[in-house]
């Protein structure tokens, strides 16, 4: 078996669980691809050789992040394993997932990408920063982010408290931020949520239910933890729209804007799986990009381990690594590849 047919991966059991995996290792297995889970607790070198490693360490990395020292010894080992074989092809990119993790750097690196010509765009932003109310109210005003907000922390995976959220109406309730955090403006977008799963250069989207529309007023804030509102068959009372609201059109959204967000995206974050929430707002028919994900779900992507093993492929011979009797014709990698871009 050659090193460059042989895939390391990691994912929690809990993500395992959720995912059909066998399904792949039997794709895998068919097209001659050696995979395997790599125990992060053993030292990787007797592991290896590998020549991709296919991981979702965001829970790890956050952890890492917090302080955790186990979790902070595994990532460093994972790095530089990584550092000493640098022909090794990560999907994703350690430091590139870091990026996507915080939020503020997240929705940055959105804001820098040219989509606003294309009406799309990211709601405006801030961090804020303490519970100091005066620098708060400098904070959203400096970034222009209007009320309502929503409060999101600034790490956006890896544990339950990444997805509790408020929306805060005035500046009354500003108190309620829990600094750190991004503050970024509301969308009224009538409840409906489109989520772009992207493996490499495929994409599929899917609608899901979302947040009804807000309006600035006196009310009180509203917290919820954001996997109550739009995972498939959510059906919280914060997604009902009201009386007034129901009788506005729904705009369906246009696959070749979605196409334009995943290609940019996936290029401004250089990863090639991701998850991208997007709203259409209500009063301008702008698409505006709420959220990020690393590795997300790909609920209901067709063919979903195709296109894994698809962009696994692309990327292993991109990188020229092959030996010249795996380039040739009768490989069957190169046999898969042909066959998944024929269908
Ligand atoms: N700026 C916004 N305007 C309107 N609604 C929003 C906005 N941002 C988020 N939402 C709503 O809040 C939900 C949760 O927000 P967000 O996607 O940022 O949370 P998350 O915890 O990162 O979610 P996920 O589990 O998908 O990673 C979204 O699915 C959407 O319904
Ligand atoms: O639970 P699902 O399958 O829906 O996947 C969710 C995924 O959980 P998982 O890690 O267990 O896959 C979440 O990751 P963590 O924040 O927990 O790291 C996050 O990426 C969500 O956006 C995904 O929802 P989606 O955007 O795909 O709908
Ligand atoms: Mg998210």
């Amino acid at each position: 078996m050659y090193s460059s047919n042989r895939i390391a991966y990691w994912m929690s059991d809990k993500k395992l669980q959720k995912i059909n995996w066998k399904e792949f290792e039997k794709i895998c297995i068919k097209y001659n691809f050696e995979i395997f889970k790599l125990d992060l607790n053993k030292s990787l070198e007797s592991q290896g050789p590998f020549n991709v490693f296919l991981h979702k360490l965001t829970d790890i990395i956050a952890l890492e992040n917090q302080g955790d020292p186990k979790s902070s010894h595994i990532i460093k080992a994972v790095e530089c394993y990584i550092s000493e074989h640098p022909s090794i092809i990560v999907i994703d990119p350690i430091p590139n997932v870091r990026r996507l993790l915080a939020r503020y750097q997240c929705y940055s690196i959105i804001h820098a990408t040219g989509l606003h010509k294309y009406g799309i765009f990211t709601p405006n932003f801030c961090e804020i920063t303490s519970y100091d109310k005066e620098k708060t109210i400098q904070q959203l005003k400096d970034a222009n982010v209007r009320y309502p907000f929503i409060c999101k922390p600034l790490l956006g995976h890896g544990s339950k408290k990444a997805h509790e959220m408020c929306i805060i109406f005035n500046e009354k309730y500003l108190k309620d931020c829990r600094a750190p955090c991004v503050a970024q403006t509301f969308i009224n977008h009538n409840a409906i949520l489109y989520k772009i799963f992207v493996i490499g250069q495929q994409f599929y989207f899917v609608e899901r239910p979302s947040l009804k529309n807000f309006y600035e007023s006196d009310r009180k804030t509203i917290c919820f933890a954001s996997s109550d509102i739009s995972r498939a068959n959510s059906q919280s009372s914060l997604s009902v729209l009201d009386p007034e609201d129901i009788s506005v059109q729904e705009i369906k959204p246009n696959p070749k804007i979605l196409q334009k967000i995943a290609e940019t995206l996936r290029l401004a974050f250089e990863m090639d799986l991701i998850g991208i929430d997007v709203v259409i707002e209500n009063s301008t028919g702008k698409y505006g990009i709420v959220d990020v994900n690393a590795y997300p779900g790909y609920d209901g992507f067709p063919n979903l381990y195709d296109a894994l093993l698809q962009c696994i492929i692309s990327k292993v011979n991109n990188k020229n690594q092959i030996t010249d009797c795996m380039i040739s014709n009768d490989n069957p990698s190169n046999i898969v590849l042909n066959h998944l871009n024929n269908t």
